[in-house]
């Protein structure tokens, strides 16, 4: 176990996954956290990363900030989606083995996979086919990322491990419709359809499949990696089971109390047909989620209406 005195940094602290984490490592007594907003420290810039890292002389480093979206933003902003996302890691990854960064835990992605990978799709499946193009540029930057984590324990004997989540959701989730990922839209979606009286447009044809899991259990995976796991090969954190995109639809207008009809806008992409993880290496660890989809998803619905500013009467 990581002693709950060391110097922990918490690299997007702000976001969906880094707030999961410091919250999960606060809950376990964790109180020497290092956080920084982008503001306070643009982990693009090489330079100030540097001085972070010599100042602050982080133990154990969870790499949570990125450049993320959902299906749309990827397709739309390629550039910045390679860009910032390469740069962040890079110079995080090799700051933290200048500095002596006794472990680091890298975010990755199940989009890293083939796009026509067998499902579920093993660890082993990496670079085994061509990418999904609605986010290549994205997946190309998390691969990148687990390949620096591998050279560097090759070259240097870095204890640098990545960690491969499913499809996230939960507290501090993007409800941007343009950049979201489906979770989140759809809960904004069917909530507005609901109060004003319309039917929601939803994307694709909701024939793709996706697995699901909150983020609360991808916390504690990242918190269970970090204590148990120390080798070169990628890591799925996943929930088990997938869903289809109409099929989802359905539970989130039934959670949000929703009984109008949906429409379905074709011209936007489906992305990849199905992303199910194979996660039986954390299992055979000793991890599983906690969270069923049912459940995240009302408790997903009551934050975003605590956001809102709304009671929570009548969501249960
Ligand atoms: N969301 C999902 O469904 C999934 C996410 N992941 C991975 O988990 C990780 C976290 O994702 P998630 O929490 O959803 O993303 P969010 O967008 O919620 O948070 C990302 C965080 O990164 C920080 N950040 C972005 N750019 C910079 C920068 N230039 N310098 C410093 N910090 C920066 C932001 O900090 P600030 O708020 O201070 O601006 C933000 O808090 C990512 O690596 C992602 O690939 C993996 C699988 C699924
Ligand atoms: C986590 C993962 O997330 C992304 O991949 P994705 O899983 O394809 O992304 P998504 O959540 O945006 O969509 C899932 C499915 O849902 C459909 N869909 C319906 N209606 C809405 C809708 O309103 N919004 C969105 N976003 N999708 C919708 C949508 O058409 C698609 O079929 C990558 O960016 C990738 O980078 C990545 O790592």
């Amino acid at each position: 176990m990581i002693d709950t005195h060391a110097r922990i940094y918490v690299a997007g602290h702000r976001g969906m996954v880094g707030s999961a984490i410091v919250r999960a490592l606060k809950a376990r007594g964790y109180d020497n956290l290092l956080l920084r907003t982008s503001k306070e420290l643009d982990l693009r810039d090489n330079r100030r990363v540097a001085e972070f890292f010599a100042e602050t002389k982080p133990d154990y480093v969870y790499l949570a900030a990125a450049k993320v979206g959902g299906i749309l933003a990827n397709s739309t902003f390629p550039a910045e989606f390679i860009y910032d996302n390469l740069a962040i890691q890079t110079n995080v990854i090799h700051h933290a083995y200048v500095h002596g960064v006794r472990k680091l835990l890298l975010l990755g992605s199940s989009c890293i996979y083939p796009r026509d990978s067998p499902q579920p799709m093993k660890e082993e499946y990496l670079l085994t086919g061509p990418l999904e193009p609605t986010n290549e540029w994205y997946a190309v930057a998390k691969i990148a990322g687990i390949k620096m984590c591998q050279a560097y324990r090759r070259q240097y004997g870095c204890d640098f491990i990545a960690a491969m989540p499913t499809n996230l959701y939960g507290p501090n989730d993007n409800f941007d419709l343009q950049t979201a990922h489906v979770l989140a839209a759809l809960l904004r979606r069917f909530h507005e359809a609901r109060e004003q009286g319309t039917a929601p447009t939803l994307w694709g044809t909701g024939a793709p499949r996706r697995e699901f899991l909150h983020v609360d259990d991808c916390a504690d995976a990242c918190l269970f990696l970090m204590d148990r796991y120390s080798d070169a090969m990628i890591m799925n954190v996943g929930a088990g089971q997938d869903i289809a995109i109409a099929e989802l639809a359905a539970q989130v207008a039934e959670v949000v109390g929703y009984r109008g009809d949906m429409q379905w806008d074709r011209a936007k992409p489906d992305g990849m047909p199905r992303k199910l993880m194979d996660s039986s290496r954390i299992a055979a660890l000793g991890w599983k989620p906690a969270t069923s989809l049912a459940d995240g998803l009302r408790r997903t619905y009551s934050w975003y209406r605590q956001q809102l500013g709304e009671s929570r009467s009548g969501v249960s």
